[in-house]
């Protein structure tokens, strides 16, 4: 089952991975063309009603495939507002493939019966799909009622046209026009809302790589644009607590949450370390605690800082000194927000009862600490830490040469970053953009787009520095690591 969003992810995700959309839409029309060969003998009629977007280009590619049927091809629109290159090159392959096509710009002009003035046997529904926004609109509104009204067996691409594949609901609302289809041949998963449709779904495998599924890539991006209108703060408030025994990880940590696209980043730490956290960076705002450690003295005023905030960022730089243990412990056990905790907070998380929504971030030896279990083989790894995150009820984030990322529903790999960043301040790096991605998205998907962009500002890195890679070199990589290309 996948719905609509992240179908457009692995779609992208696929491009990445060298299996393009026209590739894809090759295999969707062929698998349209198989569903047409199943309920109808050859020499039956077939009318496409094809729309202007990819679902189109689909029922496009299917009348290649269909050449032992009489086919007549209805294209919603003129030619040249198609919207896609691919569907408008399968246009034109059919014109000189000498396949019947038509043009309808006006739905009175829609004529969907056979030459002998029967309706046909088939209509293959290829108007919209996943990119319907809103009821049907003209001419496909008319089409619609007209396909609805026929006789033939109707088959839809991908959805119904004017169905919501995530809901099974019309889109225009209750009442609305929309195709009542007898099958659906859908692509690559089942989607949600397809199941509480009358109409019997075939899912078409069309050759996406599993890989473009269990690996992050460019299409994990999809969706995290900044909205124009917003204002500040609507883009996140990150609270960074850490620092003491050091000061460059809560830094590194605040700057990456900085460039990650957060709007306010404070950073609450000890006094001692305050002015040198601040001289990093004028961008920073600096909360002191009292004395040179975090200590359970300080739960209730990071506590009131936490509340200011989307997104709290624990373990940055703060040791394990006298102290600082009870104080995670306090402050867990009290917080009901969202929280990435890191290094040295980390071995606290097992051991506390909260109803904090965390994403725990450690490296194989601190999985280890934690109580959870590792492996060699990849996939044996994978489903342990799916496993101990359904322990914890928490999203593990689990660093390595593969990051695995998994809840207690999923496993995300990510192979984007390089044995270089295995130089210190790197873990800090990421744990402050997965707090600025967690201010925007799900825990789930910001742990998975973090390691991914973080991989990537690494692998940047490292092109321009070699073997001397430093922390610093990331955040400030970020911004174009985080662009959808
Ligand atoms: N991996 C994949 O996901 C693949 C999907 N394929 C097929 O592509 C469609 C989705 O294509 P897309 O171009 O994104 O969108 P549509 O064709 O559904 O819609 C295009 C177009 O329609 C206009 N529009 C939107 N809402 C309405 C409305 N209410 N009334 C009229 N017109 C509307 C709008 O301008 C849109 O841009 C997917 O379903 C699959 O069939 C690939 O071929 C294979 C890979
Ligand atoms: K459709």
């Amino acid at each position: 089952m996948i719905p609509t969003d992240r179908m457009a992810a692995v779609d992208a995700n696929a491009a990445a991975l060298g299996v393009p959309r026209k590739q894809l839409m090759e295999s969707s029309g062929n698998a349209v063309a198989r569903e047409v060969r199943a309920v109808a003998d050859p020499g039956a009629t077939v009318a496409l009603v094809c729309g202007r977007g990819n679902n189109g280009g689909d029922a496009l590619v299917a009348a290649r495939f269909l050449t032992e049927y009489a086919v007549r091809v209805h294209l919603l629109g003129r030619p040249e507002t198609v919207r896609t290159d691919i569907a408008r090159e399968n246009w034109a392959a059919l014109g000189k493939a000498e396949i019947p096509r038509e043009t309808v710009t006006d739905s009175r002009d829609l004529d969907l019966a056979a030459p002998d003035g029967d309706d046909p046997d088939v209509i293959v529904d290829a108007m919209l799909g996943s990119g319907i926004s809103g009821g049907l609109r003209e001419p496909e509104r008319t089409a619609a009622a007209a396909i609805n009204a026929s006789d033939a067996t109707v088959i839809a691409v991908d959805v119904p046209s004017g169905i919501d594949a995530d809901t099974g609901d019309p889109t225009g609302g209750p009442d609305a026009v929309a195709v009542d289809a007898d099958r659906v041949v859908t692509f690559h998963d089942e989607k949600p809302g397809l199941a509480a449709l009358d109409a019997a779904v075939a899912v078409a495998d069309i050759g996406i790589p599993a890989a473009a599924e269990r690996y992050t890539g460019p299409g994990d991006l999809l969706g995290l644009d900044r909205d124009p209108d917003s204002h500040k703060g609507d883009n996140g408030e990150v609270l960074v607590v850490g620092g003491g025994p050091y000061t460059g990880a809560p830094t590194l940590s605040a700057l990456a949450a900085l460039r990650a696209g957060a709007d306010l980043v404070r950073v609450a730490c000890p006094e001692s370390v305050a002015d040198a956290v601040q001289g990093f960076s004028p961008n920073l705002i600096v909360r002191p605690l009292p004395g040179d450690r975090v200590g359970s003295s300080h739960a209730a005023r990071v506590a009131s800082l936490a509340a200011e905030n989307d997104v709290v960022v624990l373990g940055p730089g703060l040791g394990d000194g006298d102290g600082t243990r009870e104080f995670v412990r306090e402050f867990l056990t009290a917080y009901d927000g969202q929280a990435v905790v890191d290094a040295d907070a980390l071995r606290v998380v097992p051991e506390v009862d909260t109803d904090a929504d965390l994403i725990c971030t450690p490296h194989q030896g601190e999985l280890v600490d934690m109580g959870g279990e590792t492996a060699a083989d990849p996939d044996e790894r994978a489903e342990l830490v799916r496993e101990f995150a359904a322990d914890l009820g928490h999203v593990l984030l689990v660093k390595g040469a593969v990051d695995v990322i998994a809840d207690a529903d999923g496993v995300r790999l990510n192979r984007t970053g390089n044995p270089g960043m295995t130089v210190g301040g790197t873990g800090d790096v990421l744990a402050g953009t997965v707090g600025a991605l967690a201010a925007v998205t799900d825990p789930f998907r910001a742990a998975a787009v973090g390691a991914y962009v973080v991989g990537r500002a690494g692998d940047a890195a490292a092109d321009a520095n070699g073997a001397g890679l430093v922390a610093t070199d990331l955040p400030d990589r970020l911004p174009e690591a985080m662009r959808n290309e």
